[in-house]
């Protein structure tokens, strides 16, 4: 099957930034994908790419089968950049309309700002909303021109819980309807409620790209930390540091790091056992990559 938007090789370099490194990807049809990776990662440069907005320095981007910057192939797709500006003297209404003018198979005004719950704003001027109110505003004109596939930077930033499910709400909409989304985001819970692939950004490079429960599982690392004088080299342990006189590792298996220290004979007190950030879970996985583990 042909997919409707792919990556083979693809690099990007920002001077002497290497945003991405290699990342050959395939989205299909009616997928909803997670791209999930800390700051920095190169989700908004792979996001920019795929829609057009950048373009790569080595190797390949298609977009519905073609190239991202050409209009016709862009007229399939929708998007909403991390950052967004809307004309504030506009009302919301407005906006939806003059958006979707654009668009050949334009979507219904109504049943749009009711799917992301703004029909009670389509009146009022852009200019005095709150900034959520203002997201999700953004995140609907993704949708405005019946889009086949969506891509969304970050697309709760700044918002509540109710207005985040609101938000969810919608893309499970046009998903269940058959839509292809592709959403960035820096939490695992969001990517956990939307989508059934996630792929994961680290340094530029792809780090795994399985179903949630997969990338749960390689993430679900512990934090171990502890006062010793001196540790021995202990199985398992993914990453260690020194942080306050105080040893930090990260495993994937804490009860056999446990046993395997009281096994050693090593003195040691405050041993502290926590689940571990997702930032230290990236870098968990960083290291096992790295490692070629
Ligand atoms: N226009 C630019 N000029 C120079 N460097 C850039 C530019 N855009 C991005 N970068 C760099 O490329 C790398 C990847 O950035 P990118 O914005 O793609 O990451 P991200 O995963 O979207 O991060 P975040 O979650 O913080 O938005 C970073 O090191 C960033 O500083």
């Amino acid at each position: 099957m042909t997919p409707l938007a792919r990556t083979v090789e693809v690099s990007k370099h920002y001077g002497e930034v290497r945003a991405l490194d290699g990342v050959s990807l395939e989205i299909h049809a009616g997928q909803l994908v997670g791209l999930l990776g800390p700051n920095g990662a190169g989700k908004s440069t792979l996001v920019n790419l795929f829609v057009g907005l950048r373009r790569p320095t080595k190797g390949l981007v298609e977009l519905m089968g073609g190239d991202p910057a050409d209009p016709r192939v862009r007229q399939g797709m929708g998007v909403t950049p991390q950052e967004t500006g809307l004309p504030e003297a506009l009302k919301v209404g407005e906006i939806v309309d003059f958006v979707s003018s654009h668009f050949p198979k334009r979507a219904d005004k109504w049943e749009l700002l009711d799917r992301f719950g703004l029909r009670d704003l389509a009146k009022r001027q852009v200019g005095g909303l709150s900034g959520g109110q203002k997201r999700r505003v953004a995140v609907a004109l993704a949708f405005a021109g019946n889009p086949r596939v969506v891509f969304l930077d970050e697309p709760t930033t700044g918002l509540d819980v109710e207005a985040r499910r609101a938000l969810w709400e919608g893309i499970r909409l046009f998903h269940a309807d058959g839509g292809t989304v592709v959403l960035t985001s820096h939490y695992l819970e969001e990517v956990e409620a939307l989508a059934e692939r996630v792929v994961v950004i680290g340094r530029g490079r792809v780090l795994a790209d399985d179903t949630i429960q997969a990338v749960r599982g390689m993430v679900g690392v512990r934090k171990v930390s502890l006062s010793a004088a001196e540790l021995p080299d202990l199985p398992g342990v993914v990453s260690s540091e020194q942080v306050d006189g105080r040893h930090q590792l990260l495993t994937s298996d804490s009860d056999r790091l446990v046993l395997d220290l009281v096994a050693s004979g090593t003195p040691f007190s405050g041993l502290e056992i926590s689940p571990a950030s997702l930032e230290d879970a990236f870098l968990a996985i960083t290291a096992k990559e790295t490692a070629g583990v």
